[in-house]
Parts: structure tokens; sequence; C-alpha cells
């Protein structure tokens, strides 16, 4: 093909591109009709034309041509660095958060901590994240997101250094908050800025990278937790000390890493968000998309007007406060599925299984970690493929039926629970409520007792119920489950949290389902989408609302599941969490639109109807579309590019 006949085709894919952009504008604005838009559907058509008649194979082949023109289009390396390095913050909110169930074990017998302290230690790191994931929005309004990473890595490292050099329960507490405050601000900040800085066609993969990091973070606090288990004494500080590294290196990362270009353009700075932006989109011109983001902070202003706190103007303004309905419903149900629960108590569902060593499960949480990690690998592959909606919806039908199959199990485990057939006495100034249970179900639910059996071939004998021993839930306070290392000689077993079943593999069945289903959707799609759905205006203080609603119902559900299942037994939490899950897929297929594809400037218009109609079909989806500008009506004198029309 001429140079000439070349440029030709390369104009009319552009024309193409802009006839596409054009038609879905005027579907939106029915009476826009601008002339500039009126000037671009004629060089379309007239291109369009020409090219047809030239031989060329119909708009079918343009359209195919014009996608693999753009996707051809390189996206620098540096895009994935800054991604990686912001995904670190990920890394350290799950490993942060993983890490704390093993380092407990060895806690608790070291400082002799009590329940009260063992949840403090827990849930004030989550609590503090509630805190901070709120107060984020403010601060990353105004210092920008790098200054926010950059105080995040900062609080990891302090956090993290104060807790491997603690000496008593108090220095650990502050610890904890340390590094829960910068958990919350990674959470909101990390996901933004990586929307920010991707280009369109990848940028869902790349903000759900972060949550492949969160969930890798879990992985690999649970395999150190394993590591470290062996170390009785001291242990803990290796677990909680080693998430400096990765802390340290965010931090000298961010030192050299770029400020957000949106960010940058609402606060006037221009040239320098120029230069980043064409640092980001390397051999793509940047021209059309900062003028975009600017058009759009322009647009909005006029609009939504700056006066008054910016979540006042988000819930008086209809599409923002959609947006905000939808990303914080996105955030609750998330946690509302029970993810969390699955986590922390997956030992247990898996002694529940049969597996009846303590370390064994340990081993095998990470086993349940790691299955968590590769799903969520699946997401990020399923992302740009299917869209978030699909895959955000199908995840959650599977985790629903996942939470079935699990309540199932345990229904039919405490319908067979073995009987309580022996009553020991318990010797004087001994608790003696367990002995007073009458199935192995009542006493598992008790956190103060165990249950001590004997086997004849597959059943359960000479069974009793006694108190656990405080010091280590691996044997009883007293009896014959008294000393672990005796078991074996006294032919008896001891089930902790736990009771003997043969319908115990329903149980591990549900569990895997659960992970295969929630990892590559539910998991990730939450926060991906919250970075995605807000104006630039009101997006650090939209993912500062749906990343606190996460935090604080992950705290609700975490701390609340065990007397969820004393008062429901464990079959009834689990049917609560699958009744959540069924009102979370009701609103996911009537109210989150996709977003696949599309600029971050042109999502807004995705709420500007009311929210039942999100679900309708986009005759867009799967289409990438570049628009042109035409010279005369948009035109800035600092704007020289080849591609204009005129
Ligand atoms: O997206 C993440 C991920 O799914 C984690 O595994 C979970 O622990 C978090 O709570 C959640 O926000």
């Amino acid at each position: 093909m001429s140079r000439k006949a070349s440029e030709n085709v390369e104009y009319t894919l552009r024309s193409l591109s802009s006839l596409m952009g054009e038609r879905r504008r005027k579907q939106q604005e029915p009476d826009a009709g601008s002339a500039a838009g009126e000037r671009s559907l004629l060089a379309a058509a007239e291109s369009s034309a020409s090219l047809q008649s030239a031989g060329g194979g119909g708009v079918g082949d343009l359209e195919r041509a014009a996608r693999r023109q753009f996707q051809q289009d390189e996206t620098p390396a540096f895009v994935y660095v800054v991604a990686v390095f912001s995904a670190l913050g990920g890394f350290l909110f799950g490993y942060d958060t993983g890490v704390v169930s093993g380092a407990m074990l060895l806690l608790k017998r070291q400082l002799s901590l009590d329940a009260l302290w063992q949840e403090l230690l827990v849930s004030s790191t989550v609590g503090a994240a509630a805190v901070s994931a709120l107060a984020g929005g403010a601060l990353n309004g105004v210092f920008g997101r790098r200054a926010a990473i950059l105080l995040a890595s900062a609080l990891f490292t302090a956090g993290s250094a104060v807790l491997a050099a603690a000496n008593n329960k108090e220095t650990l507490l502050a610890g904890r908050l340390v590094v829960g405050l910068g958990i919350g601000i990674a959470s909101m900040t990390v996901p933004v800025y990586i929307a920010e800085v991707s280009p369109p066609n990848l940028r869902g993969r790349l903000v759900t990278i972060n949550t492949l990091f969160i969930t890798g973070g879990q992985f690999f606090a649970s395999v150190v937790d394993g590591a470290f288990s062996y170390l009785q004494k001291d242990g803990w500080r290796y677990m909680l000390g080693l998430a400096a590294i990765p802390a340290v290196i965010q931090f000298f990362g961010f030192l050299f890493l770029p400020e957000s270009p949106r960010w940058l353009i609402q606060k006037g700075q221009t040239q320098k968000a120029r230069r980043i932006l064409s640092q980001m989109r390397g051999n793509q011109t940047i021209d059309e998309e900062y003028d975009s983001i600017k058009n759009n902070i322009e647009e909005e202003e006029k609009e939504v007007g700056s006066a008054g706190p910016v979540i006042c103007r988000m819930l008086s303004y209809p599409p923002t406060r959609r947006a905000l309905i939808v990303g914080c419903g996105l955030q609750m149900f998330q946690q509302l599925s029970g993810i969390n629960t699955i986590m922390y108590y997956s030992a247990t569902i898996l002694q529940m299984s049969g597996v009846e060593d303590d370390r064994l499960a340990i081993w095998l949480a990470s086993v349940t970690a790691f299955t968590n990690f590769i799903f969520t690998l699946v997401g990020v592959w399923l992302v740009e493929k299917v869209g978030r909606r699909k895959l955000t919806f199908g995840s959650l039908a599977g985790t629903t039926v996942a939470l079935l199959v699990l309540a199932l199990g345990f229904l039919l485990s405490a319908q067979v629970s073995p009987r309580i057939t022996f009553k020991p006495v318990a010797p004087s100034g001994q608790n003696g409520t367990c002995t007073r249970y009458s199935y192995c179900n009542e006493c598992m639910l008790d956190p103060d007792c165990g249950f001590c059996y004997r086997m004849n071939k597959s059943t359960v004998i000479d069974s009793s119920c006694v108190p656990v021993n405080t010091a280590s839930t691996n044997e009883a306070a007293w009896g014959r489950c008294e000393n672990e290392t005796k078991f074996k000689t006294e032919e008896v077993f001891w089930a902790y949290n736990f009771c003997p079943t043969p319908y115990s593999w329903t149980a591990l069945l549900g569990l895997i389902l659960y992970l295969v289903f929630f990892a590559p959707g539910m998991g990730p799609m939450p926060w991906t989408v919250n970075s995605e759905i807000y104006p630039l205006w009101g997006r650090s203080t939209g993912n500062a609302c749906s990343s606190g609603i996460n935090w604080i119902f992950n705290v609700l559900v975490s701390l609340t599941f065990l007397h969820t299942a004393e008062y429901l037994t464990y079959y009834g939490a689990f049917f609560l969490y699958a009744g959540f899950a069924g009102v979370g897929l009701l609103f996911i297929y009537g109210c989150l639109p996709e977003t696949k594809g599309k600029k971050l400037e042109e999502i807004e218009s995705l709420f500007d109807n009311r929210l039942c109609t999100c679900g309708a079909s986009d005759s867009d989806e799967g289409r990438y579309i570049e628009y042109i500008r035409v010279k005369g009506s948009n035109y800035h004198l600092s704007d020289n590019d080849a591609s204009d029309v005129e």
C-alpha cells in the first residue's frame, strides 16, 4: 500500500471511531448537535464511503482494524511499574490483616493475653483502618495520591517496627493501631491512583492487580505464620515485623514515582500533568485524553458548583448519589457474604472435615489463602474479557450456592452430632458448665469447651464435654484429654471447635467452591468498580466512603461470627450469609453498570438514569472507542497534533 493510501486508511479508521463515539454521545445527549459533532460526522461519513468504494471490506472489517490498531498502541512498561509499586500497599493490607491469627497463637501464651486483649489486638487494626479510610478522602483531595501512599508506607514501616520491638501488650496495641491507619489509607488510595494513571483498556486489569496483591499478602502471611509457629519464643516478632520490608521498598519507590496526572490537572498544575501523562502513554497521543479530563473538570464545576463539603455535593447531585449507593453497596455485600469469616475460620472448617492436627490445619489454611490468591488471578484475566458486571454477578451467584453448600454441610453434621455419653465430675474449683451439654454440637459452640471421645471403628464412643485448657486449645483443662502427648497411648481424641462427623466433606466442598467463585469477582470488583465510578471531584471522597463501609462491615461480620454461630448455630450463620448474598445478587443485577473500556470521564453518564436501569444492555460493550478532536471547537494554542481534523 502506498504511503498516501495508508494515510487514507488511518484517517478513515480514526473517523470511523469518531462516528461510533459520536453516535453514542448523541444517544446520551439527544439535543447536543454541536457544530464540532456535525463536522466530525461528515468527515467520518465521507471517508467511510470512500474507503468502501475503494474496495474496503465494509464497516465490520474497519471496526476490527480500528480495534486492532488501538490495541497495538503500546502501553509503556512505566505504567506497570507504577501499578506494581502502588499495589505493594495492597500486599501490606493483606499481610497485616492475615498474619495476626498465627501471631496471636504465640502471643497469647508469651504475654498471657486474655480474650479481651486478643480481640483488641485483632480488631483494633480493622477499626483504625475504617477510620483512616474515611479520613483518607480529605487527605487525598488536598495533598494528592502520591503523598497519601507515602504516608501509608511510612505508617506501615513505623507500625511494623513498633510491633517487632514490643515488650508489652500496650505497645502491641499501639503498633496494631498505627498499621491499621496505614491499611485504611492504602486501601482507598491505591485503587484510585492506579485507575487514574491507567489507559482505559487496561484499567480494570491493573486495578484488579491490587486485589491480587491483597490476597498474595494474605497467602504470604499464612506461610510466614506456619514457618514461625515452630519458634515458640518471639516467633511473633518476625511475623509482625517482616511487613517493614515491602513498606520501606514502597516508600523509597514512591519518592521517585509521579503524582496522578488527573489530580494535578484538578489542582491547575497542567504542564506537569501533561508531562506525566505522556510518560504514561508512550507512543499514544495524549491531547485528547488531556482535553477530556480538563473539559470534564470545568463542566462538572459549572454543573455541581464547588461550594460546600464534597460529600454533601455528592449526595445532592443524583448521578454521584447513585454511584455512591452502588459503590458502598458493593463493598457492603462483599463483606456480608462472609469472606473474612471464611478466611479466619478456614482452619476450623478444615478440622471439621477431618483434619485433626492443629499444625496441619494451619498449613491447610495457607492452602485456602493460596486458592483465594490463584482465583483472584483468574479475575485479573477475566475482568477485561467479560467485563465488571458479568464477572461480579457470576461470582456472587456461585458464592451464594457455595454458602448454601456450606450451610447444608453444617446442618447435616449437626443432625448427626454425636451424643455425649460420659459426664465426668469436675474437680473441685473447676468450671462445670461444659459437662451439662448433651450433644457435641452444643459443646462445640461454647468457646470454653471441647469434645473428648474414643472411636470404635467409625462410631464415636465414651464421649464427654470438658473445659478447654486456656493456654492451649489442643488439650482439655482436666480429664482424659488433659495431656496432648498421651492421646495416642490412651486412645482418646480431642475436638475443639468441631465435631467428628461423616458429612464433613460437604464443608470442605463448600469452602473450595466459595473461594473459587468469590475470588475472581466479589473479591476484587468492589475495589475496581469504586475506583472508576466517581467523577474526579468526588473520587477521593467516594472511595473514602466505600472503603470505610468495607472496613466497618468487615469488623462487624468477623467480630459477630462466633456469637452469631452461638445463637443461630454454624449452619444458621451460613444460611444468613447466603441470604445476604442473595440480596446482593438482586442489587448487582439492578444497579451495577458496565464500565469496561470506558474512559473515566465517560463513566459518570452511566448514572444519569434511575438506578434500576443500569443493568440495561449497552450497545458499546466490548468496543474501544477513540474520539477525534475537531479543530475550531475546543482547540488550544498549545495543541499541535497532526491528528486534528480541520
Ligand atoms: O477484596 C479483599 C479480598 O477478597 C480479601 O481476601 C478479603 O480479606 C478482603 O476483606 C477483601 O476486601
